[in-house]
């Protein structure tokens, strides 16, 4: 059927429980039709992943650790998946982190170190799994990242990840304008605020999800099945002319001042 996925294998990275919004994501590619490849950071999340794509009706995923602030592990980590199965479509990275205490009070109180380990995972982790996985697109590919509000505008608590997606927008931009002379594109998918083990460390996430409900647009809040369809329009051919992009799957928040 047009603009299935089938025949096509995408890699997801960041799927940490079945609340994930890569989960979310995962499901809609599978229901296209697509074969997973899932990366995870270490080996405590390798069970909870087998367990959730053994819920999937076809049994075909693979399963690859891999620590994206270890450049020699993406390396290994994508040769494995090379020889594995040769060519991917596409790749959904959904990988982000700042310290607590990053994520709650004043920004100008964030470390050094907290600033850069944020930069590093939410932001840098992009490039240099492109940079592996796009010698994997033969066929052309998509690529997409997770990106939040706070990175366009201030929103109270978000702090140093603001600063991080802010990063990251820019970052995914840059890619598209590498990559697209190899038939590859990079967009990002801005979600509103979805109730996930990660939404758990952001200071009153709460109240945002409140506002969502009573002020967005659409007087509802987002869902993971809302966001996973939205990949799957990025990573099929109906966004074959698309790239450099953020798409807002947050029931029209962001148009608000
Ligand atoms: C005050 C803003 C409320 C809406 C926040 C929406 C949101 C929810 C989750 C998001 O993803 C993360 C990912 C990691 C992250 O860092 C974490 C998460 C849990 C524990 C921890 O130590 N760090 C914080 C947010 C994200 O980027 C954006």
């Amino acid at each position: 059927m047009k603009f299935s996925l089938e025949g096509r294998t995408y890699v997801v990275m960041g799927v940490a429980n079945k609340r994930s919004i890569a989960w979310g994501i995962s499901k809609s590619l599978h229901d296209a039709g697509a074969r997973l490849i899932f990366t995870y950071a270490s080996e405590r999340f390798e069970k909870p992943v087998r367990e959730l794509a053994g819920t999937l009706e076809r049994d075909d995923s693979l399963f690859y650790e891999c620590d994206v602030t270890d450049d020699e592990a993406i390396k290994k980590t994508f040769s494995e998946i090379k020889e594995d199965v040769g060519v991917i479509h596409g790749l959904a990275h959904c990988i982000a982190f700042a310290n607590r205490e990053d994520l709650k009070g004043e920004f100008i109180d964030t470390s050094r170190d907290g600033f850069l380990l944020s930069q590093n995972i939410s932001a840098y982790s992009l490039v240099a799994v492109s940079r592996e996985a796009k010698e994997l697109m033969t066929e052309g590919g998509s690529i997409m990242t997770m990106t939040y509000l706070g990175g366009e505008r201030v929103v109270e608590n978000y702090n140093v990840m603001g600063v991080s997606k802010a990063s990251l927008d820019m970052t995914m931009r840059y890619l598209a304008n590498d990559l697209g002379k190899e038939g590859i594109r990079v967009n990002a998918i801005s979600a509103g605020p979805i109730r996930t083990l990660s939404a758990k460390g952001v200071g009153d996430f709460n109240s945002i999800l409140k506002t969502i409900e009573e002020r967005a647009p659409l007087r509802k809040p987002v869902t993971q099945e809302e966001v996973g369809d939205t990949a799957y329009f990025l990573m099929s051919d109906l966004s074959r002319g698309i790239t450099g992009e953020i798409l807002h799957v947050d029931s029209g928040y962001n148009i608000l001042g």
